[in-house]
Order: structure tokens, then C-alpha cells, then sequence
């Protein structure tokens, strides 16, 4: 597909390093930013692929973009990319994608947080178009997504069920704000409570997100215990009724997914290579290569 695993090597064969330097400060100063980049990439390859499409600025403040859609609620670190491109083009001008540095950033996040440590091919390019927030409104899961639509989405990028139960482990390490869980306390036949959320967990839930706090976008929980570390407990954890989401909920009782659980569950190394088959998928799929779209100069802006 015009990607490669030696794609800068002749072009920028330091890049890798010189992105690795530049973060180091940003993990260590912003113990949030792991789990913000994680999700920062999936909701740009989610929309026209990954494209470095999501980092894109409106020019004049006009047209609203991709971020303007509410789907993107929460999602942060995007100048952070912008940055470290400013770097990269110090020393290797006109010749890195945002898109690329983008998903090396991802991976170097799973890796900082204790995840697996994911070989991705390169040579994705940047989209040389703006796009509407409508896009991102239409592609974009919402957060009530039950198990049915995980399997759509992801089976629909090349992933086997177990690739695409292993990549919504990405949910072991962030935070998800109080009114996206709404639907889960106060409409609980609707958002999924019915399939088991357990009573003491509940209860938490209601705590840490009291009913006057389901619509401001201030309040959160974090996705699991050990929200930092990217280990296997948010499968231990859905197993026991305290997945957070409704999917997070879900993929522990659905017959198509429960035995994948289980299995991540108790044997960690396995889910750390299913999801790295996984985000190599999620990241190669539907992808700008050879002479489509552009290398842009600023990640934030088209021109
Ligand atoms: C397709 C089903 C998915 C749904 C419905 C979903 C939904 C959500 C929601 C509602 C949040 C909370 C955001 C907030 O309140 O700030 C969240 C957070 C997060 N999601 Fe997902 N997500 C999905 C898939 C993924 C995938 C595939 C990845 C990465 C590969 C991912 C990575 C994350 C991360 C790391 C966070 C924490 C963000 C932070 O701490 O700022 N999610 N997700
Ligand atoms: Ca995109």
C-alpha cells in the first residue's frame, strides 16, 4: 500500500529518535498526554484514515472543522504534534507527514506507559483539505457504541474480532468525562446498565459523577485503576461490572467476545500482541501514499 517499514531511512533516518527526544519532556511534565495522543490518532485515522486530518486549524476562523464536532469532546495534546513536527522540520524540511509523526507519537505512548513496544511501517501522507466537522460527526463512535458496532468498525479496517477486542484495551490507560457515561446512570435500559454494572461500582460512578455534574464537561473518572499504566486490568476489570462505557460493559458479556476477555485477562503478553496487530491495522488502514495529499509544513495549517 506504499507503506514501509524503511521509509525515511534514506530521507530522515534520525526522525524516529528526534521524535522520541522531543517528547520525553511532554510525557514527563503531563502524566495525561499518553492516553490524549492514543486517542488523538484514533479519532484521525477514524476520519478519512490517518491523515494528520484532525490537527488541521479552520483558516480565519471560519469554516468549522473536524474538532468543532462534539465527538472530539476531550480530545487535547494536538499543538503538542505541531511542536514536535516544528522540530523534525528543523532537520529534515518538507520530507516527515504529520500523519506519520502522529502515529509514531501513539506508539511511543503505549510503549512509555508499559504497553508493547509496536514496529509500524511509514510513509503516509497529509491530507491537502480541510474536513467538516460533519465527517467527524458521522465517522466518529459515539459513546453509548455497544459491541455490535465495535465489530463493524473494526472489522471493517481488516481486524479479526480478537484484533478488534484487543484494540479497545487502549481504554486501560485515560480518563472518560461524567457526560459521556450520562446515558449509563440516568437512562440505564439505554446505555447498557442492564448488562451488569456492578452495585458497588455503580455507586462509585454516581459519587465521583453526581447527577448535577452529568453536564458539564469538567468531572471524570479515570478508565481503570491503574489509569497510567497500560496493562491488561481494564479486561480484569470489565469481567468484574466495572467496564465504564457501554462497550467497555459489553465486550465481557457478548458470546462473540466474552472468551477474547478472558483470555486478555489472564495473560497479558497476549493481548499486548493482539493489540499491536492491531494498531498497526488501524493505523495502515484506508491511508494517503506516493504522490497523494501532501507533506505539510505546519501540522495545523493546509497551506
Ligand atoms: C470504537 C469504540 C470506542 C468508543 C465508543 C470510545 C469512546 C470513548 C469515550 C467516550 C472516551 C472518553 C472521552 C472523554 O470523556 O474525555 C474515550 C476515551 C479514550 N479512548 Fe476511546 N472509544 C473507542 C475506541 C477507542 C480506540 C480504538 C482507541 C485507541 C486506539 C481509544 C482510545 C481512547 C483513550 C486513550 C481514551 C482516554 C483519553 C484521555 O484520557 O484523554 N478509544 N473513548
Ligand atoms: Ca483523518
Amino acid at each position: 500500500r506504499g507503506l514501509s517499514y524503511s521509509f525515511y531511512q534514506k530521507s530522515c533516518p534520525q526522525v524516529e529518535d528526534i521524535v522520541r527526544a522531543a517528547l520525553g519532556p511532554i510525557f514527563l511534565s503531563d502524566p495525561t498526554s499518553p492516553p490524549a495522543f492514543l486517542r488523538l490518532l484514533f479519532h484521525d485515522c477514524q476520519v478519512q484514515g490517518c491523515d494528520a486530518s484532525i490537527l488541521v486549524d479552520p483558516a480565519g476562523g471560519k469554516t468549522p472543522l473536524e474538532m468543532a464536532s462534539s465527538k472530539n469532546f476531550g480530545v487535547r495534546k494536538r499543538e503538542s504534534i505541531s511542536l514536535i513536527k516544528s522540530v523534525v522540520e528543523a532537520q529534515c524540511p518538507g520530507t516527515v507527514s504529520c500523519a506519520d509523526i502522529l502515529v509514531m507519537v501513539a506508539r511511543d505512548a503505549v510503549a512509555f506507559s508499559g504497553g508493547p513496544r509496536i514496529k509500524v511501517p511509514f510513509g503516509r501522507r497529509d491530507s491537502s483539505r480541510a474536513t467538516s466537522y460533519k465527517l467527524a460527526d458521522a465517522l466518529l463512535p459515539p459513546a453509548n457504541l455497544g459491541v455490535n458496532g465495535l465489530l463493524q468498525i473494526f472489522t471493517q479496517k481488516g481486524m479479526t474480532i480478537k484484533e478488534a477486542v484487543a484494540i479497545i484495551g487502549a481504554h486501560t490507560i485515560g480518563i472518560t468525562h461524567c457526560l459521556n457515561i450520562r446515558d449509563r446512570l440516568q437512562r440505564p435500559e439505554e446505555g447498557g446498565r442492564a448488562r451488569g454494572m456492578e452495585p458497588g461500582f455503580e455507586a462509585f460512578l454516581r459519587l465521583s459523577c453526581p447527577e448535577g455534574s452529568l453536564f458539564s464537561n469538567s468531572t471524570f473518572v479515570v478508565n481503570d485503576p491503574s489509569a497510567f499504566t497500560f496493562d491488561n486490568h481494564y479486561y480484569s476489570n470489565a469481567m468484574r461490572g466495572r467496564g465504564i462505557l457501554r462497550v467497555d460493559a459489553e465486550v465481557s458479556s457478548d458470546s462473540r467476545t466474552a472468551p477474547i476477555v478472558s483470555s486478555f485477562a489472564a495473560d497479558q503478553s497476549e493481548f499486548f500482541r493482539a493489540f499491536a496487530s492491531a494498531f498497526v491495522k488501524l493505523s495502515t488502514s484506508g491511508v494517503l501514499t506516493g504522490n497523494q495529499g501532501v507533506i505539510r509544513k505546519s501540522c495545523n495549517r493546509l497551506d
